[in-house]
């Protein structure tokens, strides 16, 4: 399966602890963005959208993290895979968790920090309000259990994981937040693929406006 990545992305570092806690071996395909190589004719015949994760899998191409992430368990995982179970309740609050990774949490992250080493623009202190909240929910989730949709490591708590450490690496503190503390400290020792998340979200720091 060739799979199109930089190790900085919080999208494609999620896919890899998925690849790695289902024990796949990807074709990894480095692909730099700060070269434009995700506009080049031949990427984009595979993906229009242009975005990284990208994976093609026998031909079938698919993007989009979170939905990556659900077809290699659906396709490669057990029976009723603990990552993603077939619980129809199990599986609807993981995906709550990675919708809200995606349009709230990462999202309010993005706003505030993008315009910074995009546009050179200075850190915008409302901006950061606006992402604590999006933080607080985050608390409130797991204050409620061990992680991130229950008693045990799910798709969820992956791409939470590689968010919140996208977030450490550029100097964001959450330990303010005791239950994203207590989660993050124990996600970062025990998710597969745990030490390669963080040596790609360690990239990140390039991108921290001087
Ligand atoms: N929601 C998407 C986000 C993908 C995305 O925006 N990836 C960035 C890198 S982190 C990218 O490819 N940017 C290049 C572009 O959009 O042209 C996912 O989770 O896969």
């Amino acid at each position: 399966m060739d799979f199109y990545y930089l190790p900085l992305s919080a999208p494609c570092r999620s896919v890899l602890m998925t690849a790695k806690a289902l024990g796949i071996e990807l074709n990894k395909k480095l692909l730099n963005l700060f070269e434009g190589e995700h506009l080049k004719p031949e990427f984009l015949k595979i993906n229009p959208q242009h975005t990284i994760p990208t994976l093609v899998d026998n031909g079938f191409a698919l993007w989009e993290s979170r939905a990556i992430m659900v077809y290699l368990v659906e396709k490669y995982g057990k029976q009723d895979d603990p990552l993603y179970p077939s619980c129809p309740k199990k599986r609807a609050l993981i995906n709550q968790r990675l919708y809200f990774d995606m349009g709230t949490l990462y999202q309010g992250f993005a706003n505030y920090f993008y315009p910074q080493f995009k546009e050179k623009k200075p850190a915008d202190p409302e901006l950061f309000k606006k992402f604590e909240v999006t933080l607080d929910f985050l608390n409130t989730f797991l204050s409620e259990s061990k992680y991130a949709a229950g008693d045990s490591l799910t798709l969820a708590d992956l791409a939470l994981l590689a968010s919140v450490s996208t977030f450490e690496a550029v100097n964001i503190d959450v330990s303010k937040y005791e239950h994203i503390a207590r989660w993050y400290a124990l996600v970062k020792e025990t998710a597969p693929g745990a030490d390669e998340n963080w040596a790609g979200a360690l990239e990140m720091k390039t991108l921290i406006p001087k």
